[in-house]
């Protein structure tokens, strides 16, 4: 119990502090009704620091949004009709909008053979909420989230409203595994166990640096690296032609929530890692990373450095670095190609 509390070390613990009148927070979850989408609303519900929750999805919305209204916390719920109207509603005003809408793996599939379906749906809720929520921060769960993070982007930027601080890939279920994989083989608590893990969302692009943690030993466990590497293909055999992670995603994405109000909230010190609009590798023409971040009230404050790491994550690195780029070039080229309808 007390370690699950401090495992998951954001809503819980601050359930004890109350949301201020001046801090009335708005949070809308596009894909509200799918397997991240409902035990995400939750949690939100769960959060103090959420004042109004916002859910829309194209079934179901009002009907999950009536569902999780009776929990006896103090923030509005309210479920918006799959309409243009309706979208635009579930918007407007939000502070934070988390997008898991979209359909999750099947056994044999990578994230990238979710594009074709997923590009289309992210490019058009991202198109919704450049029109109604252009200065909310957006966190992208949707995969392959190294490519639907460069639509938004490039969405925003046709509509004008491309603020690069506000736009973040939610890869916080990475290092959610890596402490709890840590953890099983240390014996240790995983909320003691800080590991870093930098790259992107998929496969080899996902690389844990545990040179930097408290267990330099562990840079050789291929054992350890694969489960970090292909975690979410443990979840998508395991359930077996049902889905993909949804309960510790739903989780990492109410955490990333969490942190992003906490700071914007004047919290100092807010650190998560995401993908984001990375100065890093933009000299190898690698426009996205996700590195550590510190949070603020403008959004991404400050992009931490990789930092030192061992000759062996170096190798790991480069891998990630050949593939992100052409994951990040797919969904550019996507939406200069597939413009969609004018809303
Ligand atoms: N970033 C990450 O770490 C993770 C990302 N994911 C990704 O999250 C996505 C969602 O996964 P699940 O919730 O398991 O899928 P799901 O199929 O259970 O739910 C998706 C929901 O999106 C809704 N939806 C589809 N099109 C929509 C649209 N145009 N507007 C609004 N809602 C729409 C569906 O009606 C459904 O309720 C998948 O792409 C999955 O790969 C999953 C786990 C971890
Ligand atoms: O593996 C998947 O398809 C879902 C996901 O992104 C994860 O669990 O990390």
């Amino acid at each position: 119990m007390f370690a699950a509390r401090r495992a998951f070390s954001g809503a819980l613990q601050t359930r004890a502090f109350s949301a201020s009148a001046r801090d009335l927070s708005k949070v809308t979850v596009l894909g509200a009704a799918g397997g991240i989408g409902q035990p995400l609303s939750l949690l939100l519900k769960l959060n103090p620091r959420v004042t109004d929750l916002a859910l829309y999805d194209i079934r179901m919305a009002p009907g999950v949004a009536a569902d999780v209204s009776h929990i006896n916390t103090k923030s509005k719920v309210t479920g918006y009709d799959p309409t243009p109207s309706g979208l635009a509603a579930a918007l407007n005003g939000a502070e934070v909008v988390l997008i898991p809408a979209g359909v999750p793996r099947k056994p044999g599939m990578t994230r990238d053979d979710l594009f074709n379906t997923n590009a289309s749906i992210v490019r058009d809720l991202a198109k919704a909420a450049a029109a109604s929520a252009p200065d909310a921060n957006i966190l992208v769960i949707s995969n392959p989230v190294n490519s639907t993070v460069p639509i938004v982007a490039e969405v925003f930027k046709k509509a004008g409203v491309y603020n690069p601080k506000r736009l973040f890939g939610v890869t916080t279920l990475d290092v959610v595994r890596a402490s709890r994989f840590v953890s099983e083989i240390k014996g240790s608590d995983p909320a003691d166990e800080n590991i870093v893990v930098v790259g992107g969302h998929s496969g080899v692009t996902i690389v844990p640096l545990f040179s930097q943690s408290s267990h330099p030993d562990l840079v050789g466990n291929a054992d350890l690296l694969k489960r970090v590497q292909f975690g979410g293909d443990e979840v998508v055999q395991a359930k077996d032609g049902a889905g993909s992670a949804t309960l510790s995603m739903a989780m990492a994405g109410a955490r990333f929530a969490e942190s992003l109000l906490k700071a914007a909230q004047g919290e100092k010190g807010v650190i998560e890692p995401t993908f984001v609009d990375s100065p890093l590798y933009k000299d190898q023409g690698i426009e996205f990373f996700a590195s550590q971040v510190e949070l603020g009230p403008n959004g991404a404050e400050k992009i931490l450095p990789v930092g030192k790491i061992d000759a062996a994550e170096q190798t790991l690195l480069d891998a990630c670095l050949s593939d992100l780029k052409k994951n990040i070039a797919k969904g550019v080229a996507f939406v200069a190609e597939n413009p969609g309808k004018d809303l």
